[in-house]
């Protein structure tokens, strides 16, 4: 008998095992409907194997489905990724579906000739049709616009027999790339660095690479090469680029369209379903050469995956903390490994993590030293607060004033990066010191002026401004402390009442159409004065932007978790990064508190190194990542009583273990979210301490009630 394990979507340890039956042949990959409870579902075949029989009574698979099974490979990587993780196997199955979830687009009814029919009557509106349309099949809507007729005169030649009407299947067609459409020139750096790439992708193979390159080198234009000349190699080759942010992902889009000749496919949140699904089943039977996407894309089927890039790689935003959590560059580089690709790690200031690991040699080391062509890095100033502090509820000290001052005049932009939506932080009553928080997060309530509400940014909780403080009842005594990006807006427009400004934040820019169209129209010269967070501040080209004011450089150092520093280097070299990127040298100013903060005096004088290797040795002399690793286990629930009791049964049952120790349970920093309590603990091991296994051996060792959740964070980046 053969018995076939099946991976259900399910938050389940194991796959489930079901009878094959005689007439069904079924392989790893193949996606059936199996019975569980009352219901079919769908599930992914992980293995089929041959028993003798079996001491219990299995369910058989009820029907292999239609769709197209995943690739071998992905089931691998379905597997390690949750093993890797410790999530449910069946769940990362799912995550690998998700582009089947909408149904089929619909066929589209089209007309077209019946063989070489002509009309009895032939009028100068039909021969325009039977010109337009040729020997296609056109949409009717398409076809009366193009020959400039209405719809009657076609209605008219289908009745007549002369045109007929037919239903065609969906395919959406990608068009294939063509590698030498439209070529850059590469300087030499480039050359040598896409040479590299092209070459190991020719060999076959796992091969890692860190890309790491300034801002503004041109890394984009040396890993496209790479792609050009793999997909020149093997006209099948599949390549995937996946992006931090949804925002950057039209214009890189938009120059692989022009350097290739053919839009890639579009992959992330922002999707519609029945697009992902064309998209999935492109990339399954490998119509699809090029797909541009989120993290989440790496789930996709490839059927011939050479050549992965991560640009940005550094970012946090590669970390997925809801659902299933798991570090998108981690996983980028785990399925290169499956796939034996290439895997392309781009950074201007590359993790910690990939640093150790190109020191070490693990990965490929290639470096664009200077900016392309006539560009030059932005001089970077750190401006002494304490010297020149801004004026009472203001934000913009006087020599920054200045240089936006200047940079107006000569017609040239500037950014001033303020990582903090919304209006005001904080919310505080005058009379009784009360701060306002959401009633079921331990989080400060933001103020954002633009909706007169206030806003929780963890859990999207909102309400409006109170007009009496909710302690203490005084009425108009709510005061709103320190800025975000739409209070350094108000200061701006008050101080350059001419200047055309706008404000880039998650809020101002809901989705990425809006994005697209802000960024074009700074890149245009349309805004003198853009404010933005974060979102705004890594990857564009705005040509015509000279200055930079970081409006709070201590901000995210004041945080104090492991990677406060790193991340705040990182942020702060990308901010200032888009000044001078064309022809205008460009700089940046640093308004902070703390000019002789090591980080600081790093990116004021350009030292990359010092401040890595600064970094590197207290990460070393506390062996935390990359020297060694961490592990997060996050407990939740309404009651606190049973959180509790799991997190003391928890610490009382730590299987021994050598260079490794275990710290807390703790309250978390965030004790209570949406009516949840919080607990934490986390693990600190060695490199080679193989933490997953201590992991689930110590998690077998306790019994979790349904009503408390319990959540593993392999390497978190998160410790609220
Ligand atoms: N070989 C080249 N020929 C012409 N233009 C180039 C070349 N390389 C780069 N550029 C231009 O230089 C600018 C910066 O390039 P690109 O965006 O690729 O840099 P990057 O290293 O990815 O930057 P960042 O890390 O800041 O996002 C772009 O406007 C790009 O078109
Ligand atoms: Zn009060």
């Amino acid at each position: 008998m053969k018995v076939a394990s099946v991976l259900i979507p399910l938050p389940v340890p194991e796959a489930f095992d079901y009878e094959v039956p005689e007439a069904l042949a079924l392989a790893r990959g193949d996606q059936v409907a199996v019975p569980l409870g009352p219901r079919l579902m769908r599930g992914v075949v992980a293995e089929v194997r041959e028993t003798t029989g079996s001491n219990r009574r299995l369910k058989a698979v009820d029907h292999r489905l239609d769709d197209p099974p995943l690739p071998e490979r992905t089931v691998d990587f379905v597997e390690w990724a949750a093993r890797w993780t410790l999530s449910a196997p069946g769940e990362m199955a799912s995550a690998a579906l998700k582009g089947l979830r909408a149904p089929r687009p619909r066929p589209e009814r089209r007309v077209r000739r019946v063989g070489e029919r002509t009309p009895v009557k032939t009028t100068a509106a039909r021969s325009a049709v039977l010109e337009a349309l040729g020997q296609r099949a056109m949409a009717g809507a398409d076809l009366a616009r193009a020959a400039g007729v209405s719809s009657g005169v076609i209605k008219g030649l289908v009745d007549e027999g002369v045109l007929e009407v037919v239903e065609i299947e969906a395919v959406a067609a990608f068009d294939a790339p063509d590698p030498d459409h439209a070529p850059a020139t590469l300087n030499a750096d480039q050359a040598a660095a896409a040479e590299a790439i092209a070459e190991a992708t020719g060999k076959g193979g796992f091969a890692p690479f860190l890309l790491d390159g300034v801002t503004g080198s041109g890394k984009t234009e040396a890993y496209l090469e790479a792609a050009a000349r793999a997909l020149k190699a093997d006209p099948a080759a599949q390549v995937l680029i996946l992006l931090p942010e949804i925002a950057l992902t039209q214009a890189l889009i938009e120059r692989i369209a022009a350097r290739f000749g053919a839009a890639p496919a579009e992959w992330h949140s922002g999707v519609a379903p029945p697009r992902r699904r064309q998209v999935w089943e492109a990339v399954q039977s490998g119509r699809c050469n090029i797909v541009v996407g989120a993290r989440s894309a790496l789930f996709l089927p490839y059927a011939n995956l050479r050549l992965l890039v991560v640009d940005e790689e550094h970012d946090g935003s590669f970390k997925q903390e809801e659902g299933l959590v798991y570090h998108g560059r981690d996983l980028a580089v785990a399925r290169a490994r499956i796939e034996g690709a290439t895997v392309v790690l781009a950074s201007a200031t590359p993790s910690l993590e990939t640093l150790w690991n190109a020191h070490h040699g693990r990965y490929g080391w290639l470096k664009l030293e200077a900016r392309h062509g006539a560009a030059v890095l932005p001089e970077i100033s750190l401006l002494d607060l304490r010297q020149s502090p801004p004026d009472p509820q203001t934000w913009l000290s006087q020599p920054l004033r200045e240089a936006i001052g200047e940079t107006l005049m000569r017609g040239e932009q500037t950014l001033l990066f303020l990582n903090r939506r919304g209006y005001a932080p904080v919310v505080l009553c005058r009379a009784c010191g009360h701060r306002l928080t959401a009633p079921d997060t331990d989080s400060w309530l933001v103020e954002h002026r633009y909706t007169g509400r206030l806003v929780c940014h963890l859990t999207g909780f909102t309400m409006p401004r109170p007009k009496h403080c909710p302690s203490c009842g005084a009425e108009d005594s709510l005061v709103s402390v320190g800025p975000g990006v739409e209070r350094v807006e108000e200061e701006v427009r008050q101080l350059f009442p001419q200047a055309r400004t706008a404000v880039f934040s998650s809020d101002t820019v809901p989705d990425g159409r809006s994005a697209r169209a802000l960024i074009q129209r700074m890149a245009e010269g349309e805004i003198d004065i853009l404010v933005a967070t974060q979102a705004a501040a890594k990857g564009h080209n705005f040509p015509h932007l000279t200055l930079v004011g970081v409006v709070d450089a201590d901000l995210g150092l004041r945080g104090g978790d492991l990677r406060a520093a790193e991340r705040t280097f990182q942020l702060l070299t990308q901010a200032t990064g888009r000044a001078g990127r064309a022809d205008k040298p460009g700089r940046a100013i640093l308004q902070t508190w703390t000019p002789e903060h090591p980080v600081l005096m790093a990116l004021a004088a350009g030292d990359r190194d010092a401040f890595v290797e600064a970094e590197m040795a207290e990460r070393e002399a506390a062996v935390l990542p990359p020297y060694g690793r961490l592990a997060a286990i996050i407990l939740s629930g309404e009651n606190a009583a049973a959180v509790e009791k799991v997190a003391r049964e928890l610490a009382g049952s730590i299987p021994n273990a050598e260079r490794l120790e275990v710290y807390g349970p703790a309250d978390a920093p965030l004790a209570l979210v949406r009516g949840r309590r919080r607990k934490r603990l986390l693990v600190r091991a060695d490199r080679d301490v193989d933490l997953q296994g201590f992991l689930r051996a110590w998690l077998a060792r306790v019994k979790v009630p349904a009503s408390v959740r319990l959540n593993v964070d392999v390497d978190p980046y998160s410790f609220l």
